[in-house]
């Protein structure tokens, strides 16, 4: 009898003690992502491809809009979906603001010193505020408008050597603009002066290039360390040297100018920069940084805010012409007929066919296709990893400390649930009566909509990415018959931003307006 009763009270005891563990687990861990099987060491960084945000949308199908990977010793979080992306940007924006140390940064922008890569600290916020003020305001967009209009101006004289039936590398002569305007709107110089600039595009773009190749660092730190495939290493350590010598020759000079003749010291982003920093007295309108810094590390943070400035704004813009360029010439006969038509209603009885910018804002269809080209080709795919250093859940999935975080801009864009045919390229959409007519980059809301992002680590260069962008778009439309053999070929390629694989090359004709004379 009292055996019996030892084995019903160890039974008891038994089931008591499962349901109490499966009641605890249940409220400290909760379930994990379903994903696919990790091998040893790497993890998933195999099934990465060589276009993340695809390989990552065909997981995402297969396991669910929340999925939790390993790269190598890294957890990576993937949200592809609005009401995630809504959970992770909005909801739990404090936890997943931060972002992850990545090897490139580390090395390129001085151990993290600007805004884009540092952790969320009183810093990083006083960095904000300047990029809000000095950078990117309402003032500052219309001041920086005469360099955009000469620089304008020297594109199309170049783009006219072309006309005679030439083709031409759009990429690249795109590229070469946004980095010569905002050389100058930086630091008062152009991209392609050599004589002050040495090889600054050359460089700039070498280094765009390894940004994009993985650094066996960042996921493997034990191998990283010992083993450098391709000698990757050895390259970024090679054009960071170059970089940083330009970089130092630029601040260097402006000091020196600043200090022999104050008068003639230009009032650009720069000095704004060097007295934020503390380098030279401030004047009424520069806050100082909280932790300025010390003259020891020299040049290092205004060198890393320059060049960040430059990295976040050359690429993502001139991928977004790129792609409306390209998804225009798809579509030659409907969407690039109907801007041309609007452009022309706007520009008739002006003297000159550059179109300027005041006139964008009455061009509410561009506008539409510029939407509609960053919907389907966001230049981030995948945003910037954001980071969460404590540990949370996400869907009701366990997240923990120290894991990165990818929202797949590009999925959310052609989700099915959320937008009408996808994967059409329709601007209509976005016109006052369409279906998206309300969906906008603004706001706390559209989260379906996420080319730059949302919530403390939304791009603050929205506006004036979307005014060089459309700029440039309006400008070629309206002065170039761009034609090419082929519908352009739509196949993606990750480089600093996801571009077109292979760039555009139309051959380009002048196009004739009445009453207006070419821009000189
Ligand atoms: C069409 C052009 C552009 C696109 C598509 C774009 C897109 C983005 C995206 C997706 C992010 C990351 C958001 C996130 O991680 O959640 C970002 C961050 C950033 N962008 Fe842009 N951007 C563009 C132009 C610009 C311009 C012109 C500037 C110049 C001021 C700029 C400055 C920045 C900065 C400083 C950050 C980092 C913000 C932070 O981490 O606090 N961007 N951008």
């Amino acid at each position: 009898m009292p055996l019996i009763e030892d084995w019903k009270l160890w039974f008891c005891a038994a089931v008591l003690g499962v349901a109490f563990a499966v009641r605890n687990l249940r409220k400290k861990g909760g379930r994990k992502p379903v994903g696919p099987l990790a091998l040893p060491f790497i993890g998933h960084l195999h099934l990465m491809g060589p276009v993340p945000h695809r390989s990552l949308y065909k997981l995402s199908q297969r396991y669910g809009k929340v999925l939790l990977l390993q790269l190598g010793c890294r957890p990576l979080l993937v949200v592809s979906s609005a009401s995630l992306a809504e959970e992770v940007l909005k909801i739990q924006d404090h936890l997943f603001a931060h972002r992850p140390r990545i090897h490139f940064v580390e090395l390129v922008f001085y151990r993290s010193r600007g805004a884009v890569f540092m952790e969320l600290t009183p810093r990083w916020k006083s960095l904000r505020k300047f990029y809000a003020q000095h950078v990117v305001s309402p003032h500052c967009i219309v001041a920086s408008k005469g360099i955009r209009h000469e620089e304008m101006q020297s594109l199309l004289r170049r783009l006219r050597l072309c006309t005679s039936g030439g083709s031409v590398d759009l990429r690249n002569a795109i590229s070469d603009w946004m980095l010569n305007v905002m050389t100058r709107v930086l630091f008062s110089e152009r991209a392609d002066d050599r004589d002050k600039m040495l090889d600054f595009p050359e460089v700039f773009h070498e280094l765009s290039d390894i940004f994009t190749v993985p650094m066996l660092a960042d996921f493997i730190p034990y191998l990283g360390a010992a083993v450098d495939p391709g000698g990757i290493q050895k390259r970024l350590l090679r054009e960071q040297a170059r970089m940083d010598a330009i970089m130092e020759s630029i601040v260097c000079k402006r000091l020196e100018q600043i200090s022999s003749d104050p008068s003639s010291t230009p009032k650009d982003v720069l000095t704004s920069l060097l007295q934020f920093e503390g380098r030279i007295p401030k004047n009424d309108g520069v806050q100082e940084a909280p932790n300025t810094t010390p003259d020891s590390e020299g040049n290092e943070a205004v060198k890393a805010v320059v060049l960040e400035l430059l990295a976040a704004t050359t690429d993502t813009t001139t991928a977004a012409v790129e792609w409306a360029m390209a998804e225009l010439l798809s579509h030659k006969d409907t969407a690039l007929e109907k801007l041309k038509l609007e452009i022309e209603g706007c520009m008739e009885g002006k003297e000159t066919s550059q179109v300027n910018e005041e006139l964008l804002c009455r061009l509410p269809y561009l506008e539409a296709v510029m939407k509609e080209a960053l919907r389907l080709h966001p230049p981030a795919s995948l945003l910037l990893p954001h980071f969460t250093k404590e540990a949370t859940k996400v869907a009701g999935c366990t997240i923990q400390a120290n894991t990165i975080l990818a929202v797949n801009a590009w999925a959310i864009g052609r989700d099915e649930s959320v937008w009408k045919e996808a994967n059409q390229f329709k601007p209509e959409r976005f016109l006052p009566g369409g279906s998206d007519a309300n969906i906008s980059f603004e706001g706390h809301t559209n989260f379906q909509l996420l080319a730059f992002g949302k919530g403390r680590r939304g791009c603050p260069g929205r506006s004036l990415g979307m005014v060089m962008a459309s700029l440039v778009v309006a400008n070629l439309v309206h002065n170039f018959e761009l034609r090419t053999s082929q519908t352009p070929d739509l196949t993606e390629k990750m480089c600093a931003a996801n571009m077109l694989a292979n760039p555009l090359h139309p051959n380009l004709y002048s196009r004739q307006h009445p009453c207006t004379k070419t821009a000189t």
